[in-house]
């Protein structure tokens, strides 16, 4: 039978995780150990990583060291109940359980954020990684979730239905950490209600689903589950099962923390690169990856915010000092972004304050 045109030789349809018995070079990743992986747990000392707890008086200080120093903070006390969570993780891995056929039907096409397969960044790399991933947007839940289950039955209503729950819970505590971190940057609970009356962050923020799946993996030292990237967006909570596998970049010396998996129900929270130009650097957004491993599958599923497609992100006057960065669409990031990755640069800094009208708009439609 022909090969529809959308489909790459990358794509999982030709790689069945579960019968593969060793790592091909096709999955096989150089580089992997050029940094020591150091444990994140709550005992680590300086590599612990930071945990804030959202019922705390303290908590808005404590994102603010978390924001400026990690990008990144384990996030208790938020209020999404367990057995909620524990419904959208067996939901999730039964939908990861449907044959291959039929996870395909949903296959991502070219230029769609939405779909199954490998997620958008794994075009810009010659190798595949250990995963497989579905993307959806919550507001469009209904018709994306057909793409996979078309006849409508029993899975798809059980999962739209814990689905559309959990976005309910989500969207709320979006708004609630949206607060917290403007209080972090050490805004008056006045001076938060201003800046929302006059940019609509929290109201106008959109949320975008994306599920990863890490299939155990016969030489977890040569394959890597998803590249190491910053997420674009403002922020993003990452719902990981009991098995770890994120893994957050430090400088000074250089290495990989691994974020403890055992907190039961705490999100990592991820800083985006968006949020870095918003709050003109104050926050910063964290390189992180996914490894996998011999013994188990590990699934998460990343929850995350930004601004609506034609809205310009530009720092905050309220984030204090001269803007560092220029005024730029979710889109035209992606774009900037894009480049960056085939050129080796930076995509924060090549929308910096320094680079011309000129130079970005050729930047952005290049
Ligand atoms: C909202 C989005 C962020 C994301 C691109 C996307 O449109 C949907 C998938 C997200 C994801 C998940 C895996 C890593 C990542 C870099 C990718 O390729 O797809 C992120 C994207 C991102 O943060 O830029
Ligand atoms: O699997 C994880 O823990 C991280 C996922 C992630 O970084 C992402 O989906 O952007
Ligand atoms: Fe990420």
């Amino acid at each position: 039978m022909p090969t529809p045109s959308h489909l790459s030789s990358k794509d999982p349809r030709y790689f069945d995780f579960r019968a593969a018995r060793r790592v091909p070079e096709t999955h096989a990743w150089p580089g992997l150990h050029d940094h020591p992986v150091v444990d994140g747990g709550h005992s680590a000392g300086e590599d612990a990583v930071p945990v804030v707890d959202m019922r705390d008086p303290g908590a808005a200080e404590a994102v603010a060291r978390a924001a400026e120093q990690w990008g990144a903070f384990l996030l208790q006390g938020h209020g999404v109940p367990h057995e909620l969570l524990a419904r959208v993780e067996a939901r999730i891995a039964g939908m990861f359980a449907l044959p291959a056929t039929e996870k395909m039907r949903a296959v991502r096409r070219p230029g769609d954020s939405c779909g199954y397969g490998s997620p958008p960044i794994s075009s810009f790399f010659a190798k595949s990684m250990w995963s497989e991933g579905y993307t959806f947007s919550p507001a469009n839940l209904r018709s994306d979730l057909r793409r996979l289950w078309p006849k409508q039955g029993h899975d798809y209503r059980l999962f739209c239905e814990v689905m559309e729950e959990f976005h309910g819970e989500m969207r709320a505590l979006s708004d609630r950490l949206m607060e917290l971190f403007l209080a972090a940057l050490g805004l008056t609970g006045e001076q938060a209600a201003a800046v929302e009356a006059e940019h609509r962050i929290a109201e106008t923020m959109t949320a975008t689903m994306h599920l990863n799946w890490y299939p155990k993996c016969p030489d977890p030292k040569r394959a890597l589950g998803l590249i190491a990237h910053t997420d674009s967006g403002f922020f993003t909570f990452v719902l990981q099962s009991l098995v770890p596998g994120l893994q957050l970049f430090r400088h000074g010396p250089d290495r990989w923390v691994t974020v403890p998996a055992e907190a039961r129900d705490a999100f990592v929270v991820n800083v985006g690169d968006l949020f870095q130009i918003l709050t003109n650097g104050r926050f910063h957004s964290v390189y992180h990856r996914a490894v996998v491993n011999r013994d188990s599958d590990r699934i998460s599923l990343g929850y995350f915010l930004g601004p609506p497609a034609d809205t310009k992100v530009a720092p905050l006057r309220e984030a204090g000092g001269k803007p560092a960065y220029r005024a730029v669409t979710w889109p035209e990031y992606m774009a900037v972004r894009k480049k960056a990755f085939t050129t080796g640069a930076s995509a924060l800094k090549m929308v910096s304050a320094s680079t011309s009208d000129d130079d970005l708009s050729d930047l952005i439609s290049s």
